[in-house]
C-alpha cells in the first residue's frame, strides 16, 4: 500500500513540476485505460439490463392492429399464423385493437409460461362484460391472481372439487345416468331417433346443479333455468366486445355496446334472483334437517358442503356460477365428440364396447363407478377426445403482471396471454398422426403410453397447468367417464337411416368453448 502511495505521489511531483508536453503522455497513459474500462463496465451493464426484442410478429395495420387475421375460428387461424410467424419459438405478438397479446403454440413455450414463470403469468385480463354478466373478478375462473382468488379457489376445491369429495358423490352421478338410460331405454322401444348433443348437455348440467345446489335442483325447473342462463352467458361472452380491445375507449363505444350492455345486466339480474333462492333453499331446508336428523352418507356430505359455502356467504354466488360455466359445457363436449369419434370409427367403438361389456359383471343393469378402473381403453379413448378436440382450445386467457423474459424475448408486464392448447395437442412434432382419431396411443405399446393430462406433460394441457389450471378436472373426468361407460354398455349406436360415417358434420364454431355446429342425431338399441 505504503508503495502504492509513493507512486502517486511521485506521479503528482512530477506533473507539478514537469512541461506540458511530458505532462500530456503520462496523463494519457492513466486516463485511457480508465475512460477504457470504465467504458467496458457500464456497456456490460447495459447488456445485462437492456431489454430484450419483443416476440415476432406479422405486419399490423393501424389502429386495429392484426384484429382481421383472427378469423371465424381463431384456434385454427392462430395457428397458421404461428406457424408462419413465430420462428419455431412458439411465441408471437399480436396487437388486437389496442391490446397486445402473447400467442402461445408450443409445448416449450407453454411450459415457460406456466411452469417456469407461472407466478407472473398467473392473472386475468379484466373485461367490462364479464364483470357486468358474471360475478366477473370476483369469481374463480376470471378473478385477477391475488388473496381474493386464492381464497375463493380454495373453498372451491377443498369443499367441491376435491378427490374425496368427488368420490362421495359418485352416488348422484350413477342416480343421474341411471335417469338418462331410463329415458333412452323409452327412446329404443320405439326405434326413434334420438338428440345425444342435447341429452349429453341435460346430464352435464344437472350433475353440477346437484353437486351445487344439493338433490332438489329440479323443483321448479331451476335445472332449466340454470340450462338456459348458462347459455346466454357463454354466447355473451364469447362474442365479440369492442371494449375488450380498446379498452380506453369504453365511455365512447357506449352506443356500440349498449345492446349486449343492457342484456348482461338482464341476465346478471336473473343469475342473481335464481343463485338467491337456492341459497335461501338451503338455509331453510338446513334447519328442517336440524330437526330430522340428515339422510345417509352423501345427504350429510351436502349439508356439511352448504354449510360451508355458507360461512363464505360473500362469495357464494361466485363460484356457484363459475361451475355453471366451467363445468357444463366442457363435460358436454368431451362426450359429445368422443360420440362423434366413436361413431366415425365404428371399429373402435366395437373395442370399447367389448371392454365396457367384459368388465362390467354379468347380469348388472349398468356400470358403476367401481368397475371403472379396469377399464383402461376407456380412459384412452377419453384422453384422445380431450387431445383432438380441447374443450378449451385458447385455455382462459393469462395476464402477464410484470416484466418477464422468455426464449431471447421480453414479454412486457399487462400482456395478454392465449395459450393455443389446441395447436399443441395436434402438433405433428409432438404427435403422430396428429390429426387422427387413435386412442391406442395412450395404450400400452403406445407413442404417448406415459403422457397424462394432469398438467405435467406440456404437450398434453387441455386442463391447462400451473397455479390456474381446471379444480375440476376429477369432477369432469368422473362424469365423463361414466356416462360414456354406460353409453357403450347398454347401447349399440347407428346413424339415422341413410346417413353414412362421412356424413357427420365436423364444422366447428368457436366460443368460450368450440362445439360442433351441428346436433350429433343417433339411434340406440338395447343390446
Ligand atoms: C372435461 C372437463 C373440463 C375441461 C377440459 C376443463 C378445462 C379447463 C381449462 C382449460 C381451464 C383454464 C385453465 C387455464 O386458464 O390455464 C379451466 C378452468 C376452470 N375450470 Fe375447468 N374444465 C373441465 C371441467 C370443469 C368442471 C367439471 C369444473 C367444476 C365443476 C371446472 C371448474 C373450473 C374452474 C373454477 C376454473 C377456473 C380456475 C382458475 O381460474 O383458477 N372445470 N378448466
Amino acid at each position: 500500500m505504503a508503495a502504492h502511495m509513493d507512486v502517486v505521489h511521485q506521479f503528482i511531483d512530477a506533473t507539478a513540476t514537469t512541461p506540458l508536453a511530458v505532462q500530456l503522455p503520462l496523463l494519457l497513459l492513466f486516463i485511457v485505460p480508465l475512460i477504457l474500462l470504465l467504458h467496458l463496465h457500464v456497456a456490460s451493464r447495459n447488456r445485462k439490463h437492456q431489454k430484450k426484442p419483443l416476440p415476432p410478429s406479422p405486419p399490423a395495420l393501424p389502429v386495429i392492429g392484426h384484429l382481421l387475421l383472427v378469423g371465424d375460428l381463431p384456434h385454427v387461424s392462430l395457428r397458421d399464423l404461428a406457424a408462419k410467424h413465430d420462428h419455431g419459438g412458439g411465441l408471437m405478438l399480436l396487437r388486437l385493437g389496442a391490446v397486445q397479446n402473447l400467442i402461445v403454440s408450443s409445448p416449450h413455450a407453454a411450459q415457460a409460461v406456466l411452469r417456469t414463470h407461472d407466478h407472473v403469468f398467473a392473472s386475468r385480463p379484466a373485461s367490462t362484460l364479464v364483470d357486468r354478466l358474471v360475478y366477473g373478478s370476483s369469481s374463480v375462473g376470471f378473478a385477477p391472481y391475488g388473496e381474493h382468488w386464492r381464497q375463493v379457489r380454495k373453498l372451491v376445491t377443498t369443499h367441491l372439487l376435491s378427490v374425496r369429495k368427488v368420490n362421495i358423490f359418485h352416488i348422484a352421478r350413477q342416480e343421474e345416468v341411471r335417469l338418462v338410460i331410463a329415458k333412452l331405454r323409452e327412446t329404443t322401444a320405439v326405434g326413434a331417433e334420438v338428440d345425444i348433443s342435447e341429452i349429453v348437455n341435460a346430464f352435464a348440467n344437472d350433475i353440477v346443479c346437484r353437486a351445487v345446489c344439493g338433490k332438489f335442483f329440479r323443483a321448479e325447473g331451476r335445472n332449466k333455468l340454470f340450462r338456459e342462463l348458462n347459455h346466454i352467458t357463454t354466447v355473451l361472452i364469447a362474442g365479440f366486445n369492442v371494449e375488450e380491445y380498446f379498452p380506453g375507449l369504453s365511455k365512447f363505444l357506449g352506443v356500440f355496446t349498449r345492446f349486449t350492455s343492457n342484456k348482461a345486466n338482464q341476465t346478471h339480474k336473473r343469475w342473481d334472483r335464481l343463485l338467491e333462492e337456492i341459497i335461501s333453499d338451503h338455509e331453510r331446508r338446513r334447519s328442517s334437517e336440524h330437526g330430522h336428523g340428515a339422510g345417509g352418507e352423501f345427504e350429510q356430505e351436502e349439508t356439511r358442503v352448504r354449510y360451508h359455502k355458507r360461512s363464505y356467504q360473500g362469495h357464494l354466488d361466485d363460484f356457484f356460477q363459475d361451475m355453471f360455466e366451467a363445468g357444463t359445457a366442457t363435460s358436454t363436449l368431451v362426450l359429445e365428440f368422443a360420440m362423434v369419434e366413436l361413431m366415425r370409427n365404428p371399429r373402435l367403438m366395437a373395442k370399447l364396447q367389448a371392454e365396457v361389456r367384459n368388465m362390467t359383471p354379468k347380469g348388472q343393469e349398468m356400470v358403476k363407478e367401481e368397475n371403472l378402473p379396469s377399464m383402461i381403453y376407456l380412459r384412452a379413448v377419453v384422453k384422445e377426445t380431450l387431445r383432438l378436440h380441447p374443450p378449451a382450445p385458447l385455455l382462459v386467457p393469462h395476464k402477464s403482471m410484470a416484466d418477464c423474459d422468455i426464449g431471447g424475448y421480453t414479454i412486457p408486464s399487462g400482456t395478454r396471454v392465449i395459450i393455443n392448447t389446441w395447436a399443441i395437442c395436434r402438433d405433428p412434432k409432438s404427435w403422430e398422426n396428429a390429426d387422427e382419431f387413435m386412442p391406442e396411443r395412450f395404450m400400452n405399446d403406445g407413442s404417448a403410453v406415459d403422457i397424462d393430462l394432469k398438467g405435467n406433460d406440456f404437450q398434453f394441457i387441455p386442463f391447462g397447468a400451473g397455479r390456474r389450471m381446471c379444480p375440476g378436472i376429477n369432477f369432469g373426468l368422473a362424469t365423463i367417464n361414466i356416462m360414456l361407460a354406460n353409453l357403450m354398455y347398454c347401447f349399440d349406436w347407428t346413424l339415422p337411416a341413410g346417413m353414412v360415417d362421412d356424413d357427420i358434420d365436423m364444422t366447428e364454431v368457436f366460443g368460450l368453448t368450440v362445439h360442433r355446429k351441428e346436433k350429433l342425431i343417433l339411434v340406440p338399441k338395447t343390446t
